[in-house]
């Protein structure tokens, strides 16, 4: 056995919710994974730490994952920028352009984080497509950092092979534009005392435990990172598998309009009426699960117990073993999922009655398990609910027909070699508004 521990492959879920339920006790992400981690999110956040310093990341966290955070704060939000959207999506069908669904998703997601965290206005996202042909500095160098930090997670010598290639120079420059940026936006909230206090921003810079500033700029940038990124790749990869699967749509559609309120757009105690969304939203998570491969380290000696139903026995494991695995293999798995585990099928997430039966670990681990889970499980499955709810009774989507001056034509997207599961390619689609006669046809009151 090498001096480094044996590298164990899992594709069992039984294994993996064993593994997950002792994260932080007896698995560790390991030095390897806080090294990556600690160049960028940051060493402050939970992603980047472990044992107390991980402890009091999360419960920092917390405030922004309550109910009272998604009622008063996320609901707002969603209540500016889902009638912006519409509002562009208009704009792209009265000019007759089409649209990259997977960027105007990021700026969607980006601008619900700024604005129900932050109270901010990037201006990513306007009520006109000219919007779209301009970037923001926050999200340029948020990709950068993203794409260089996953290139090396395959590349153990990095921090030379980056030297000599100059990727280093870039990676950094990156980061200090998104320190100073994260900053500016910290000093303009302390600046401020007539500025809203009652943003998760403010709460935490007046919270007494919070004293190390490094701490709240790390925690932001994670949020920022996170906010952004696995909600884009939700909303992307959903409206690419429902263009596959119109019937879906349709059944979203009717769903929506069942419901819509014209003062205001979906609340989150409103969650719960929403099933065929959120079947919908689970599936595209077990199809492109937030992180499509990963690993813990052994910090003791152990034993993956035996499952008896297959005769597996138990396996052993060392103190210093590095388990790996797959999310997006294992949630894809035939043996797991029946002989259709590959296709787009949200009705596996409905039962006769139609209500919504939430997947659960084992076999489900698109947000994680144990004291790691994603806590922001609920917090997405909001906005993304939200999202579609208040497009779709409007708006139809279909693969771009034709080729743009520069080239550019509707393409399959793949999934990238990335820390979540990015689209290949710009989801290049064309949308058309439903007039009066066809919005009175879904049932929308003339
Ligand atoms: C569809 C959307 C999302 C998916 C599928 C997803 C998935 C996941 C998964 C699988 C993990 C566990 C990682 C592990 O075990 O190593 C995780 C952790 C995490 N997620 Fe999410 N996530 C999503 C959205 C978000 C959002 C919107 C935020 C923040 C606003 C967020 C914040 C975090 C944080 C901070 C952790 C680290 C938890 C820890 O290590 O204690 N996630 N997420």
């Amino acid at each position: 056995m090498p001096p480094w521990g044996r590298v164990i492959l899992i594709n069992r879920p039984e294994w993996l919710e064993y593994i997950k339920q002792g994260d932080v006790q007896r698995y560790s992400r390991g030095p390897i994974a806080v090294a990556l981690f600690t160049e960028f999110p940051g060493r402050n956040t939970p992603v980047g730490s472990e044992g107390a310093e991980w402890r009091f990341a999360r419960r920092t966290m917390a405030p922004i994952f309550t109910v009272k955070s998604f009622t008063n704060h996320v609901s707002s939000a969603m209540n500016e920028i889902v009638p912006l959207t519409r509002e562009l999506l208009s704009d792209a069908c009265q000019k007759g352009v089409p649209v990259d669904w997977n960027d105007l998703s990021g700026r969607i997601a980006f601008s619900i984080f700024c604005k129900s965290a932050l109270d901010l206005d990037t201006n990513v996202l306007r009520g006109d497509t000219s919007c779209l042909s301009c970037s923001h500095p926050l999200l340029d160098a948020i990709n950068v950092l993203n794409r260089v930090s996953s290139s090396r997670i395959l590349n153990p010598l990095w921090r030379w092979t980056e030297k000599i290639n100059g990727v280093s120079k870039k990676f950094n420059a990156a980061r200090e534009q998104m320190w100073r940026l994260v900053d500016t936006v910290i000093e303009e909230q302390k600046r401020m005392p007539t500025k809203s206090q009652d943003n998760y921003l403010a709460n935490m810079l007046n919270d007494p435990e919070i004293t190390n500033p490094l701490l709240v700029r790390d925690v932001l940038v994670t949020l920022l990172f996170a906010g952004r990124d696995n909600t884009q790749n939700a909303l992307a990869w959903a409206l690419y598998a429902l263009m596959n699967n119109p019937k879906w749509i349709t059944r979203m559609r009717e769903e929506a309009v069942a419901y819509a309120n014209n003062d205001h757009e979906v609340e989150y105690h409103d969650l719960a009426k929403y099933p065929i969304h959120l079947a919908v939203f689970y599936e595209v998570v077990r199809l492109w699960p937030g992180l499509p491969k990963n690993f813990r380290l052994a910090m003791f000696d152990d034993e993956l117990p035996a499952i008896p139903h297959i005769g597996q026995p138990a396996v052993r494991i060392d103190k210093g073993d590095y388990i790996f695995w797959s999310d997006y293999v294992m949630m894809r798995d035939e043996a797991t999922w029946g002989p259709t585990s590959n296709d787009f099928d949200p009705g596996r997430h409905l039962d006769r009655e139609g209500n919504f039966v939430k997947p659960a670990p084992p076999n489900f681990i698109g947000f994680g398990a144990g004291p790691r889970l994603c806590p922001a499980a609920q917090l997405v499955a909001y906005e993304f609910v939200a999202c579609w709810a208040g497009i779709l009774p409007y708006f139809d989507f279909s693969p771009m027909k034709n080729v743009l001056p520069d080239g550019t034509r509707y393409q399959e997207p793949r999934l990238i070699e990335a820390f979540t599961p990015s689209l290949s390619c710009p989801l290049m689609v064309d949308v058309r508004k439903f007039n009066d006669d066809e919005r009175t046809k879904l049932g929308f009151a003339a």
